[in-house]
């Protein structure tokens, strides 16, 4: 049997008035794999812990197949969790591990056979006689897994099972997870501050930030769709290229986009995604552009859908199978606030979860204060220039400010401080709203229920 998982605007609050979990709804179906993502501190655990009764929830309702479950007594909700640390018991071996929970259910009951083919499921059959001590990382949480599904529990709790795993182990180790889930059919909740992990796991992963889900979807609709400035900032390797601009739209030209140095142009006529930008007139707008939404390439190449930037090379990190280019515009980067920063006093999260789900903009994104490099130049001077004219000077060796990263093939290989141009794909390019909301491309309409 395999369990539907609810919460419904479930919130927990610990003592001194920490908000650790607001208001937060999430459905999950009946053999679903979902991942809860987000930086330290945001929540995670505390879910994982309401679901698994290991916590009172504060208020709201978790529901388990349906039925009510916030006072079932974990013992009774069939639910299985593995730990960060693997939390085996030292004086006993894989196999007594394993059986542990099955003879805690009924003492007495040979339990040789469920413990084998368990071993069997994870590849750990030449372990069984091993006690933890002489078992490396992954093999001891290869036994914890095993002890989490010989019961054959109803849902999986996973709490940053790998983090204590090297790189390569990790990577395998998923994938194994990955597959025994899809086998066994179970739900499973799986909690990881790693968002290549994220990425690479589950049929949805919930973007969380100071207790708040941000958004929930597959993988690949968040990577390419973020609802907001955090989850775009969150989600990726590179992180994106996050500028500050603002939109001008004189009554005799084209709508442009503006860096402070640089502008580009939008091509006419307008899609109706640009033509959205109209409205930002005015205000502050962030720019996202991914890695892989800008190219060094000449303008000649340039595309309908893409727009000119210049740039200077400031660094080059080869990586094997591609190089990532650090190009200075002279636009000034976006900050996003909290994705690693510390915690918060308690006292000022409480407020600030108070203030609600929508935060303004100086709480999802903040600024640099220092202005780089040939950034600050009278808009009378900037008009005169075609879009795209003005790289910045070059930078002094050896500094590296605040470039665009672009990705380029590991053939490529562009000099310090050479003047490059950049290719923008427009149909890649995100734009954030002073909210930090995305307005571009538009977001989906929500139904209306009005009539
Ligand atoms: N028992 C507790 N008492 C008081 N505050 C707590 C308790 N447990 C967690 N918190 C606080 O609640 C917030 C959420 O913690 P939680 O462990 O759920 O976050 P997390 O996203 O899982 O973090 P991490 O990735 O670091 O494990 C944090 O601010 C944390 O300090």
């Amino acid at each position: 049997m395999t369990r539907a998982i609810s919460l419904r605007d479930v919130t927990k609050i610990y003592p001194r008035d920490v908000v650790a979990v607001n208001r937060l709804s999430l459905d999950i179906s009946p053999g679903e794999f979902v991942v809860l993502l987000g930086p330290s501190g945001c929540g995670k655990t505390t879910v994982l812990r309401m679901i698994a009764g290991l916590e009172d929830i504060t208020s709201g309702e978790l529901l388990l197949d349906g039925e009510l479950a916030n006072a079932v007594p974990p013992g009774e909700r069939q639910l299985a969790m593995v730990f960060q640390h693997y939390a085996l018991y030292p004086n006993m071996t894989g196999q007594q591990n394993i059986s542990f929970p099955l003879k805690i259910e009924s003492p007495g009951r040979d339990t040789t056979n469920q413990v084998r083919e368990t071993a069997r499921l994870l590849g750990i059959e030449d372990l069984l006689d091993r006690l933890p001590a002489q078992l490396s990382g992954g093999e001891r949480q290869r036994v914890a897994m095993g002890r989490a599904i010989v019961r054959r529990p109803s849902a999986f709790l996973l709490d940053e099972p790998l983090s204590n795993l090297d790189a390569k182990l990790r990577t395998r180790l998923r994938a194994e997870i990955a597959t025994l889930t899809r086998h066994l059919g179970v739900t499973t909740v799986y909690v990881t501050h790693d968002q290549a992990e994220a990425m690479s796991l589950g049929d949805r992963v919930a973007v969380m930030r100071d207790g708040v889900i941000q958004q929930i979807g597959p993988a690949r609709e968040v990577y390419q769709r973020p609802e907001n400035v955090f989850v775009a900032a969150f989600v990726g390797t590179p992180r994106i290229n996050l500028l500050r601009a603002a939109v001008h739209a004189p009554l005799d030209g084209r709508l442009n986009i503006d860096f402070g140095t640089q502008r580009i142009q939008l091509p006419q006529p307008l899609s109706p995604d640009h033509q959205m930008l109209r409205v930002q007139m005015g205000r502050e707008i962030t720019v996202g552009l991914r890695s892989e939404a800008a190219r060094i390439a000449s303008p000649q190449e340039m595309r309908p859908t893409e727009a000119l930037l210049n740039g200077v090379v400031q660094h080059v990190e080869f990586q094997g199978h591609e190089s990532l280019v650090h190009v200075s515009t002279g636009a000034h980067p976006a900050r996003v606030e909290g994705l690693e920063a510390p915690r918060p006093p308690a006292a000022r999260r409480a407020r600030g979860q108070r203030a609600g789900r929508k935060a303004p903009l100086r709480r999802l994104v903040g600024r640099y204060l220092s202005r780089s490099e040939g950034a600050e130049r009278p808009e009378a001077e900037r008009r005169n220039e075609p879009p795209g004219a003005a790289p910045p000077p070059p930078t002094a060796a050896g500094r590296i400010t605040d470039g665009l990263v672009v990705r380029t093939s590991a053939d490529a290989q562009p000099r310090l401080g050479e003047r490059v141009p950049l290719l923008i794909d427009l149909d890649q390019m995100y734009v954030f709203d002073e909210e930090g909301q995305r307005i571009c491309p538009a977001p989906p309409r929500r139904p209306s229920f009005s009539r």
